[in-house]
């Protein structure tokens, strides 16, 4: 069976690679993932400045997925511009570079760098960091996320895709679809981003699992599968002008693979179980995804991408 595919016009060898955040803040963690079966890497987002990031515990895997408040922990955007400068692009691996800027002109700053190093990286803007204290998410700002896009896509002149939040109403799909096809070069939407701002309580100890923000952070993980999969489907349904979904959230095995593909998905970002698993997942759901579609006689993804039944 044949997992490769293209997003924003550039070849992968496989729909797999990490979600931005995890396994990626450093040159060490991206290496791994180079060196793993993973179909491309992506960088954790990145502000302009270095970040600590929120105080730990910020990250803790639950039975049933994950919760985080990272707090956008990240080297500064020139550790990430330069890592971009020096990837070898000869290598069958496209890179992807995540930016996060904490305001619009951060964001400015950093897209109009990455513009002038012209490099043959895609960029995904993150406009969904629900850890950030005090900075309400860009992606549930219809009117803010208009203004930035209208701003940005100019300046990254390439194609270039946005990592968004979940959304839980067909109306906010529908607007939000309808500021993402006004933009020509926005090639992308990944979808999605952690589900913000949940609460995990341990029953022995009484406590919130985590300390950033009274143990408030996004959810990942098994938990997230059915939202990420009707949030892939409604961009799919509605995106027009050949522009794609990436799509991220509760891919435990090949078969979470396999309904995110048929759901809509071009490609496919692992985070909480590749976070648990390590880089070895890679190998692993592409052999689980190549036997399902031997088993249900599909030869490439195409044949099945966004074929899911109604009844
Ligand atoms: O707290 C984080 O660093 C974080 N955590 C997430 O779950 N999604 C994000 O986009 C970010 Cl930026």
């Amino acid at each position: 069976a044949d997992l490769s595919t293209s997003i924003a016009g550039v070849a992968l060898p496989n729909l797999f690679f990490n979600a931005s955040g995890v396994w990626c803040q450093h040159e060490s963690e991206l290496k791994e993932l180079l060196d793993s079966e993973s179909g491309s890497l992506i960088t954790k987002s990145a502000t302009f400045e270095h970040r600590e990031g929120n105080p730990s515990p910020r990250y803790v895997p639950l039975p049933t997925g994950s919760i985080n408040s990272m707090g956008l922990p990240n080297e500064g955007f020139e550790y990430y511009l330069n890592y971009a400068k020096n990837y070898d692009y000869t290598n069958k691996k496209p890179l992807f570079v995540s930016l996060s800027g904490l305001s619009l002109q951060d964001n400015v700053k950093m897209v109009e760098q990455f513009a002038a190093a012209d490099l043959p990286c895609v960029l995904e803007i993150n406009f969904s960091c629900p850890n950030v204290p005090g900075k309400p998410q860009l992606g549930y700002d219809m009117e803010a996320m208009e203004n930035a896009l209208k701003v940005l896509a100019p300046i990254v002149k390439k194609p270039f895709g946005i990592k968004l939040p979940p959304y839980f109403d067909i109306a906010h799909f529908d607007a939000v679809a309808a500021i993402v096809n006004k933009i020509d070069n926005l090639a992308f939407v990944t979808c999605v981003n952690s589900v913000g701002n949940g609460l995990a309580i341990d029953f022995e100890t009484e406590t919130a699992v985590i300390k950033p923000k009274d143990g408030f952070g996004g959810l990942g993980g098994a938990m997230i599968l059915n939202t990420a999969l009707a949030n892939v489907n409604a961009f799919h349904r509605r995106l027009t002008g050949g522009k794609q979904v990436i799509g991220v959230g509760g891919v435990t095995s090949g078969k979470e693979a396999f309904l995110h593909v048929l759901a809509g998905a071009s490609a496919v970002q692992i985070g909480t179980q590749l976070k648990e698993e390590g880089p070895s997942f890679f190998a692993r759901v592409k052999k689980e995804l190549e036997e399902i579609m031997q088993a249900k006689g599909y030869k490439s993804l195409d044949d099945f991408r966004g074929k899911v039944k109604t009844l």
